[in-house]
């Protein structure tokens, strides 16, 4: 076994550090600095009120009706004697209590609803959409009189009411976010993992909704400040409290003879909602600096949707063959198809096919970009996107038929029976926890550990997959680690829960070319160890014949061949196969040319990795010569197969 000793990043990480960055950006800039600190000074005048204010605001001091400010009275005195400036500090902590309970209230409805909408979609998302199209279309002023008028101007339910009418745009807001993160990579790995519907939005979706919603609270607040000033203003919610609004009211009803009581609390309030204004824009402005606008994974699916609808050939013969009994088999497919729902009807993208894999066996999937390997495999573990389905005589999953169970039980063969290495690991991993969380969490919630359980199984699984030193790297987050650590902890997670099907979706694509030879290596190393069945996609024929046993050859969503490695290579009965056999190995580099560049220490994890352990480090590109009688040493061929070296391919 190759181990991996690659130091891990120097750079000082914490996710303390990355909030800190972003206040200190914020800071950076005059417009968030001065907002800031304008709103930070407004809420410490609301908390310190009662100490701050020279007199009770409601007391009447008849000499002081309509006086000029004074030292005693900075601002003067109200219409019936009150002290202005008592007044204003109250109204902060009334005004500030007004928009905290408006926005809680719209927070707690429309946070939980739009969550549950964009991720389970649907007719959830049709049902909340539903009732935040209702909301809008209320007139909602009517409604707050009605609440008023009912609740003795009650300011709290007013601004809890006020709340139920801004929920949809939180709704909106948190639905649109989940609906793109859903379709992030280290999601499907959470469900992959077998964690659950709850647990994957408490721990992985809601983080990444934090951030808007920051924004959105920010903007709002000052809305909700103006809409209760608006409300006091007309004389509904709160004739005797001290708020803004209803200063503003008294200071307007004498604005032609006395014109600063109307100014003062003018000045507060629109003071408050543009810092408020200000900070909201700035902070979405310094916080999607960083927000990349389209993910891999979507710019993927939507090249693939436009393949589709340009390619795609109509089929509806079924291809493949089976070659054990069906309650034998690791995984079975039986005319297997798939479809999407697009914008120009519904297309089919895998066409009827037939496939199994015996305990033990490696079987490869190989085509093209865009012949369904990967609908394939997500099939298998019901992974499909929301747009796409899949229909199938039978799915035998462990020699059952899982086509029979409920979703529910079928998604418990995730992270048990079935085992999922992704293409991308760093996609697949959450930026905000560290590896020891994200690997010990499935093994408590899933499999059911106790913490130093879970903790213990995760260090033996990193130091399996050739981890030097699992302790520092369970306490790291994924942007400490190489590309090459990264995909070697998803597969700790992949084998943690000792699944009898392991399938890799081209688990070495993404990897540097020396890394991909060491992780090839621990895979077939696993397999072997355990008897896994290992299915295992990728375009390219090096790493079939570097791996597997037999080989699926995919085309446009249909099986062109399926057969042995062997004889595959040595009589490819398609021209398409072997025209896919001469892609992959034209332009390979020889055996003898890799093993100088690893030699050389060319990849980065391989500068003590493969040289750390004699016959595993050059050696460790998989290949003929490393074990006799096996991968592509054992091929007959049209050529030698040095390892499937590809360029541009995975090994
Ligand atoms: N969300 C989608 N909507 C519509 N069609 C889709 C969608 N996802 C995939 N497809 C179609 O399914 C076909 C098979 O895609 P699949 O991802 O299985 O290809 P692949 O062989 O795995 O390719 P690659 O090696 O590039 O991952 C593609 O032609 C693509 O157009």
């Amino acid at each position: 076994m190759t181990t991996t000793t690659a130091p891990l990043s120097a750079r000082p990480d914490t996710r303390s550090g990355e909030r800190g960055s972003v206040l200190r950006r914020l800071l950076r800039r005059p417009a968030g600095a001065v907002s800031l600190s304008v709103l930070a000074l407004i809420v410490l005048v609301a908390i310190l009120a009662p100490w701050l204010s020279p007199y009770d605001p409601n007391e009447v001091i008849l000499s002081q009706a309509r006086a000029l400010p004074s030292w005693e009275h900075p601002l003067g005195g109200d219409t019936t004697g009150r002290d202005v400036l008592s007044r204003l500090i109250w109204g902060a902590q009334i005004t500030l209590w007004g928009a905290f309970v408006a926005i809680l209230t719209s927070l707690v409805l429309g946070v939980p609803s739009g969550l549950a909408a964009g991720y389970y979609g649907g007719a959830t998302d049709r049902i909340g959409t539903w009732i935040s199209d209702g909301l809008q279309s209320v007139p909602g002023m009517v409604i707050l009189l009605i609440v008023g008028a009912n609740t003795g101007n009650d300011l709290t339910l007013l601004m809890i009411t006020i709340g139920i009418f801004m929920a949809p745009g939180y709704f909106r807001l948190t639905r649109s976010t989940v609906l793109a993160v859903r379709g992030e990579m280290y999601v499907d790995a959470a469900r992959v993992s077998g964690l659950t519907d709850l647990r994957i939005m408490a721990r992985h979706v809601i983080r990444q909704v934090f951030a808007p919603l920051v924004i959105q609270s920010a903007l709002t607040a000052g809305i909700a400040m103006g809409m209760q000033a608006g409300l006091q203003f007309l004389g509904i919610g709160g004739g005797t409290t001290p708020g803004w609004g209803a200063a503003m009211n008294e200071g307007f009803q004498v604005m032609r003879t006395d014109p600063l009581l109307l100014l003062w609390p003018s000045l507060a309030l629109g003071i408050s909602i543009a810092a408020f204004a200000v900070l909201g824009s700035t902070l979405g402005d310094v916080i999607n600096a960083k927000t990349p606008v389209l993910s891999r994974r979507q710019r993927k699916a939507i090249e693939a949707e436009n393949a589709a609808r340009g390619s795609a050939p109509a089929t509806t013969s079924t291809t493949g063959s089976i070659s054990v009994a069906a309650v034998d088999s690791a995984v079975r497919l039986e005319n297997l198809r798939v479809s999407y729902e697009t914008p120009d009807g519904e297309v089919e993208v895998v066409h009827g096919i037939t496939l199994d894999v015996a305990p033990g066996e490696v079987l490869g999937i190989v085509g093209e970009s865009g012949s369904g390997k990967s609908q394939t495999v997500f099939s298998m573990l019901d992974l499909l996107p929301q747009s796409g389905y899949y229909t199938a005589d039978a799915i035998w999953i462990g020699g059952e038929d899982v086509t029979t169970l409920s979703k529910r039980d079928r998604a418990r063969l995730l992270g048990h029976e079935i085992g999922y290495i992704p293409q991308e690991p760093m996609t697949n991993l959450d930026p905000s926890y560290t590896i020891g969380y994200q690997l010990t969490e499935p093994l408590r919630a899933v499999h059911g550990m106790s913490r130093s359980e879970a903790r213990e199984r995760a260090l033996a699984m990193l130091d399996r997959v050739g981890i030097v030193d699992p302790h520092r790297v369970m306490k790291s987050y994924p942007h400490e680690l190489s590309g090459g650590m990264a995909q070697r902890v998803l597969i700790a997670g992949a084998i943690a829960g000792r699944p009898s099907v392991l399938v890799a979706d081209e688990p070495t694509t993404a990897l540097d070319v020396t890394v991909q030879a060491e992780v090839l290596e621990l895979l077939r190393e696993l397999q072997q160890e355990d008897q896994m069945a290992l299915v295992i996609v990728t375009h390219n024929f090096g790493v079939v014949a570097d791996i597997c046993d037999r080989v699926v050859v995919m085309r446009s969503g249909s099986i062109v061949e399926i057969d042995d490695v062997g004889p595959i290579f040595a009589h490819p009965e398609s021209d398409y196969t072997r025209e896919l056999i001469a892609a992959s190995l034209d332009g390979a580099a020889s055996r003898v040319e890799l093993d100088a560049e690893v030699g050389s220490g060319a990849g980065a994890e391989l500068g003590s990795g493969a040289g750390a352990e004699p016959g595993s480090g050059a050696g460790a590109v998989p290949g003929v010569d490393a074990e006799p009688g096996s991968g592509a040493g054992a091929v007959p061929g049209p050529e030698p197969v040095s390892a499937g070296a590809n360029k541009e391919g995975d090994v």
